[in-house]
């Protein structure tokens, strides 16, 4: 390159450094007033997660960045990093307690993740919580006593036994648990004590950072007017709660969970017998396969019992994945038998029976595509 060019290019470099200096001190500035209204908000109790506030502000300043020239999507993208770093800040100021006055929690499985988690959650909200894990039965009478809510958080396949082996409960005491499955630990609260009962799965692990935006399943068992509360102070965290039938909810997660934690399991047994080279793979793939590996990669990283378990609990999943196998069989009888044309026509039956879902989905990938593109490192 000729001398002049590469002045010009390091002057013009030199104002960039100075450009990113001045956001680097802007974003501070506003970190700052974030955590002031975090600050006000834990005051006046109000929710982490405004999503009336966020569409507006965002509807503005997309409105904004177009007046400048500047892609909307880029400074939506920029605002919504910038928006999940508050909600993460957030925790430290703690939360408003929903109910003051409240007698001890336990939280059985409390050393585990997710028990670890609502411990974290209720803690910062000022609540005083006791745990009951597996070594602690020897004490549990003591550990229960006077407590206002009873949480269990136990490996599915020990749930049910669990619930029935707690101490008696006081009558005004809450009984809530945290299982992937909803029918089967719900009867087993019903049955095993008298006072409020209520099923609750939060749908995401234990390393969300923040439950602003997650989602909490909740399933009615007895006295729901006694564990609003609770409903509220999760709503406090962020989260968003929907109510379903405990068997609605277990019929549902047969796809939702057991069928794709299985699909996942026979693509990473079928990666690992074929002995694949990841490396290699990763160093060829597009941006929609990185996002395949890094959810079956995802799967083995994490708990093998929970998910054997997720995968287990429910006899209905067996039938929902042999109906999966004839499905695979039926299109590799198509495959092998070279029928090109069968294939395009169940290709775009499938795709008329996804009708707009078609294009949402392919609309909320795309984000996602240029993250896993962005995180490329070979
Ligand atoms: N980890 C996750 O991503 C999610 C888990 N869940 C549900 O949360 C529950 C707990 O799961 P994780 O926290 O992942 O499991 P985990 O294995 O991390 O924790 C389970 C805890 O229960 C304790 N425990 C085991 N047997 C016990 C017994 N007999 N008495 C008392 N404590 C006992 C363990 O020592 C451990 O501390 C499960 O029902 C799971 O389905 C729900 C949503 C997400
Ligand atoms: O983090 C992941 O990959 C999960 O799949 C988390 C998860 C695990 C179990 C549940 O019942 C709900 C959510």
């Amino acid at each position: 390159m000729q001398e002049k060019s590469t002045q010009d290019l390091e002057r013009l470099r030199d104002q960039i450094d100075d450009v990113d200096q001045s956001l680097i001190s802007l974003l501070r500035r506003r970190m700052d007033l974030v955590a002031q209204v975090g600050a006000v908000k834990h005051k006046a109790g109000v929710p982490i997660y405004a999503p009336q506030r966020e569409a507006s502000m965002l509807a503005k300043r997309r409105n904004e960045a177009q007046e400048v020239g500047i892609s909307p999507q880029l400074v939506e993208d920029i605002l919504r990093r910038l928006m999940r770093e508050s909600y993460l800040n957030e925790k430290d100021v703690g939360f408003k307690q929903i109910k003051t006055d409240l007698r001890p929690i336990v939280i059985v499985g409390g050393h585990g993740q997710l028990g670890g988690l609502f411990h974290q959650m209720l803690t910062l909200s000022g609540y005083e919580v006791r745990i009951l894990d597996k070594h602690d039965w020897d004490q549990a009478e003591a550990i229960c006593d006077n407590a206002s809510m009873v949480i269990v958080s136990v490996p599915i396949s020990v749930t049910e036994s669990v619930i029935s082996r707690l101490p008696t409960l006081a009558d005004d005491c809450i009984l809530a648990d945290l299982t992937s499955v909803k029918s089967k630990p719900v009867a087993a609260m019903l049955a095993a004590h008298k006072g409020p009962v209520v099923g609750l799965h939060p749908m995401f692990g234990p390393d969300v950072g923040s439950l602003a935006k997650q989602l909490v399943v909740v399933c009615h068992g007895r006295d729901s007017d006694a564990y609003q509360w609770l409903l509220e102070q999760i709503k406090i965290w962020g989260a968003r709660l929907a109510e379903a039938d405990a068997h609605q909810h277990d019929e549902a997660m047969q796809l939702v969970q057991a069928m794709r934690h299985f699909s996942s399991f026979v693509y990473g047994y079928n990666l690992y017998k074929e002995n694949a080279d990841l490396d290699v793979l990763l160093q060829f793939s597009s941006p929609i396969y990185r996002l395949e590996l890094a959810m079956v990669g995802r799967l083995f990283a994490q708990d093998a019992e929970l998910y054997t378990d997720i995968i287990f609990a429910q006899e209905h999943s067996h039938d929902a994945i042999a109906d999966y196998l004839k499905r695979y069989q039926e299109a590799l009888k198509i495959l092998q038998a070279g029928d090109r044309d069968q294939f395009i026509a169940t290709f775009n039956e499938v795709g008329k029976w996804f009708g707009d879902f078609a294009g949402q989905f392919q609309r909320e990938s795309r984000n996602m595509l240029k993250s896993a593109n962005d995180s490329r490192q070979i």
